[in-house]
């Protein structure tokens, strides 16, 4: 058998608890095969030789899940700041996505893979264009991530609203079990006010039939509410629900303006919110109530959103957030505390994209990042979990391992060539100002 070995660590089990153990795993399934003292990791290993990891002075946690991003946008990181959401799209990011290419694209992503495996993240949810050079890359980096196409109708002729659609449903079909089945898909319309009615209501039909979820960006701002609650009467949840668009394999980014009726039909549904709190501040959207929505009931993930929104995909820096945020968001030092919010980046994060991974236990998915302790900013360690929440950056990640594979060992990546991906991708966002500035 093909093994690994992350010896002499101390492990965040999934109840919260931190405890010295080894970790064995099965490359050749891709998981966890024992969690234990050093004899009995010995005994499953079974005489046979096995590659190490060390992990002394260090943590061993899940493998961190972005549960929504646009990768590529790392090519826009810093381009367009300080505005809110609606004309920072409209003035500054749309009319650069216009002039993106394909290959601008995998050069984009393969610099989030880079990024997000130095940082301890394996899995991510990603919404954006030519997913298929976004699956190269994903499936290279040895990362796991649930994929579509993202559509927008508001704009275009009846033609061409229905091939995006389209376009969205064949990527989900096409691409679900790609990587060695380390892809999975969702039908992914941008927002319930940018993708017109029927064409929700059609595309949505069309993924329960392929058995995909869905995947969209809802209750951001207060601008994309109330025209909803005008024309409607309704509110955004259940519009959504009225199109059939509430299930519970279906994770919706940023809930931040939802009321309680919207949040007890979440949790009915069994519908997931993936809080984006770093992105959430920098367009001045509001503050999610994340407290309220996990008391009610609802898995609450978290994702850095789009590199241009935040301008990192550190999850380190989002758990921080979120922890800061949902105290003041619900006027209380003691809502959101540290285990929630690493809870929310590892076990909320893999039940919200409905991937393996976001536990250290036997039988997972051997998905985990190895966090060194021995650093200034880290000491003491009265305890791991508030370090992981409050202390801890993305630079302090030693090792990652995504599937049974070891993708960084001691900071090296070592499944992409992390300087020639940098230098392309900084090559490709330049050409690509100087084609958004003549066009
Ligand atoms: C149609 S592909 C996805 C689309 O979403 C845009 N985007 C990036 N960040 C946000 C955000 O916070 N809210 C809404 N839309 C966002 C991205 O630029 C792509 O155009
Ligand atoms: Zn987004």
């Amino acid at each position: 058998m093909n093994q690994l070995r992350v010896s002499s660590g101390r492990v965040l089990r999934p109840d919260g608890r931190v405890e010295r153990a080894d970790v064995a795993v099965d490359r050749d399934e891709g998981t966890i095969r024992a969690v234990g003292s050093p004899d009995e990791v010995d005994d499953t290993l079974d005489g046979a030789a096995a590659e190490a990891l060390d992990a002394s002075g260090s943590l061993v946690i899940p493998g961190l899940v972005n549960a929504h991003t646009h990768v590529a946008m790392t090519l826009l990181r810093g381009y367009a700041d300080d505005k809110p959401l609606d004309p920072w799209l409209r003035e500054d990011i749309w009319p650069a996505e216009a002039e993106l290419t394909p290959d601008d694209v995998e050069a984009g992503a393969e610099l989030g893979a880079v990024e997000m495996i130095r940082s301890g993240t394996t899995a991510f949810a990603d919404m954006y264009f030519a997913m298929d050079r976004v699956a190269d890359a994903v499936d290279r980096a040895g990362l796991r991530a649930r994929l579509g196409h993202g559509v927008v109708t508001v704009g275009k002729d009846d033609a061409d609203a229905r091939a995006d659609v389209e376009e969205s449903l064949a990527v989900a079909r096409e691409l679900d079990g790609a990587a060695d089945g380390r892809i999975r898909t969702a039908f992914m319309p941008h927002s319930l006010t940018t993708v017109g009615e029927e064409f929700l209501r059609e595309g949505v039909a069309e993924a329960r039939e392929a058995g995909v979820p869905v995947h969209l960006h809802a209750n951001e701002t207060t601008d994309e509410v109330e025209p909803i609650v005008e024309e409607r009467g309704e509110r955004p949840i259940a519009y959504a629900d009225d199109l059939d668009a509430l299930g519970p394999d279906d994770f919706f980014a940023h809930g931040v303006h939802v009321d309680d009726s919207e949040i007890d039909r979440l949790a009915a549904a069994g519908t997931a919110v993936v809080h984006c709190p770093a992105s959430n501040m920098k367009l001045a959207s509001g503050m999610a109530p994340v407290q309220r929505l996990r008391e009610g009931g609802v898995t609450v993930a978290l994702g850095t959103d789009g590199a241009a929104s935040n301008n990192d995909l550190d999850l380190f820096d989002e758990m921080r957030d979120a922890a800061m945020l949902g105290k003041l968001a619900a006027d209380d030092a003691s809502a959101v505390p540290a285990e929630a919010v690493v809870e929310m980046a590892t076990q909320g994060g893999a039940d919200a994209l409905n991937l393996p991974g976001g536990r250290i236990e036997e039988g997972a998915a051997a998905d985990l990042a190895v966090v060194d302790l021995d650093a200034p900013h880290l000491t003491p360690v009265h305890d791991p979990v508030s370090h992981l929440a409050y202390a801890a950056r993305g630079s302090d990640v030693r090792h990652t391992v995504c599937d049974g594979q070891v993708l960084m060992r001691d900071r090296e990546v070592l499944t992409l060539n992390a300087e020639a991906v940098q230098k392309r991708a900084a090559a490709a966002a330049s050409d690509l100002v100087d084609r958004v500035e003549s066009a």
